[in-house]
């Protein structure tokens, strides 16, 4: 095992354990690790002797996404393909993984955030522990929720969904759990006695690691604060089954002047904070994917990422990317800067496709999600 390797591979019996291994940079995907894992997981796939993946991160993340810094330097050349190929492979990785017919165990003990979330939630198990802070933070950046975030957050129960995608809110384990993100969770204290366990399954019977996993998990308490209680749920539906953004806020505010709390006031804040070309392009992805298959959405995702990519209808990406991670100013300068700016017919263009760019073809997969058993 090459430790300087930005995924590091273990062999123990039928498992294989991957590691993501930058942990300086939270382990956000470079081209080179997404290529990497593609490779394994495709090689794994026709192997026999292996039964059983498990994927975790080095140092305090699971993954804070893709490689951001990347990306706004290839834009910054005016090469925007050289972006659109690293989605085109993320996606691939994601779709493979979403049709995979070996298990897929993987550990969240970190931060787990846009791209994070597309190389986990697609598998079959997912364990959430008391480090865990998942988010997909993206309509900050001037991006939308991707990586197939729009089949699995359309998922959620109620409008939970477009809550998390529009706002980019933290959910920690419990509530990862609760809302079936995570499958499982546990204390970290315990993960090194349950790979263990799971490096002597010999089996890719997923009834046979669920029952192992089953018998680790615990049933964490939800926060004071957590969106996932009863009466904020209840609000969510409420707002967030607005049929535009300017309907949720104006739904949210009206609830804010009833004896608003820090939830709303906090929502309300993050929404406006947002670009608001990625609201719209992102609520409308949302609600397409309720309807769509996993390969349909990625496929979908990959038309309007080419658009942000591109910038033919907004730079939100490049000035979101230089506020947020570059000058560090916090301060983006949207284009447009008001929604009612945001015309349809503009969002309408981010579901095109784009000129002299390929749709994202997907290989046939034995195992597609109708008939493989149920995610979230
Ligand atoms: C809340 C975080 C996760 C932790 O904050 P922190 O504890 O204060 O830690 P730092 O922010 O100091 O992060 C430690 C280091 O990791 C780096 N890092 C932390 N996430 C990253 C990161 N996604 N990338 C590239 N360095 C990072 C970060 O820049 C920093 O590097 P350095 O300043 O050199 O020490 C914070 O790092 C953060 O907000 N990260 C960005 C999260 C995020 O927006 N994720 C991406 C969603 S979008 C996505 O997945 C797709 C992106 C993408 C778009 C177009 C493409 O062509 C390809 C990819």
């Amino acid at each position: 095992m090459a430790s300087h390797s930005q995924v590091l591979v273990e062999e123990k019996s039928s498992v294989r354990i991957l590691t993501l291994n930058r942990p300086k940079q939270l382990n956000a995907l470079s081209f080179q690790m997404i290529s990497r894992l593609l490779q394994l997981f495709l090689a794994y796939e026709e192997d026999p002797s292996v039964k059983l993946v498990i994927l975790k991160g080095q140092g305090r993340a699971f993954c804070a996404g893709g490689d951001v810094s990347a990306v706004v330097r290839d834009i910054g050349q005016g090469n925007w393909r050289l972006g659109a190929k690293f989605f085109a492979d993320e996606y691939m990785l994601n779709y493979v993984m979403a049709t995979y017919t070996k298990p897929q165990v993987s550990i969240l003990n970190g931060i787990v955030m846009g791209g994070g979330a597309g190389v986990s939630v697609h598998g079959p198990f997912r364990i959430a522990t008391e480090n865990t802070v998942f988010a997909m933070p993206e309509t900050v950046l001037g991006l939308f929720p991707d990586v197939g975030a729009s089949y699995f957050l359309s998922r959620l129960p109620g409008f939970f969904g477009e809550y998390v995608g529009l706002t980019g809110a933290r959910l920690d384990g419990a509530d990862m759990l609760a809302c079936g993100l995570a499958t499982h969770y546990l204390p970290s204290t315990r993960l090194t006695a349950l790979e263990a366990e799971l490096c002597r399954v010999d089996s890719s019977d997923p009834a046979l690691v669920s029952t192992i996993l089953d018998a680790y998990t615990q049933n964490p308490h939800l926060k004071q604060q957590s969106a996932y209680h009863r009466q904020v749920l209840d609000v969510i539906d409420r707002c967030f089954s607005g049929r535009t953004v300017e309907e949720i806020i104006a739904a949210l505010e009206r609830e804010a002047t009833h004896g608003g709390d820090d939830w709303i006031s906090s929502t309300i804040r993050a929404l406006k904070k947002a670009s608001p070309a990625s609201l719209k392009i992102s609520l409308r992805s949302i609600r397409e994917g309720r309807l769509q298959g996993v390969g349909q959405c990625l496929s979908r995702e990959y038309r309007m990422v080419c658009h942000v990519l591109k910038g033919d209808i907004s730079k939100d990406f490049v000035e979101g990317c230089r506020a947020i991670l570059i000058d560090k100013d916090k301060n983006p300068k949207w284009e447009p800067w008001r929604l009612e700016e945001m015309k349809d017919r503009m969002v309408e263009q981010y579901f095109k496709r784009v000129e002299e760019e390929e749709d994202l073809k997907f290989p046939a997969r034995k195992n597609l999600p109708a008939l493989a058993m149920a995610k979230l």
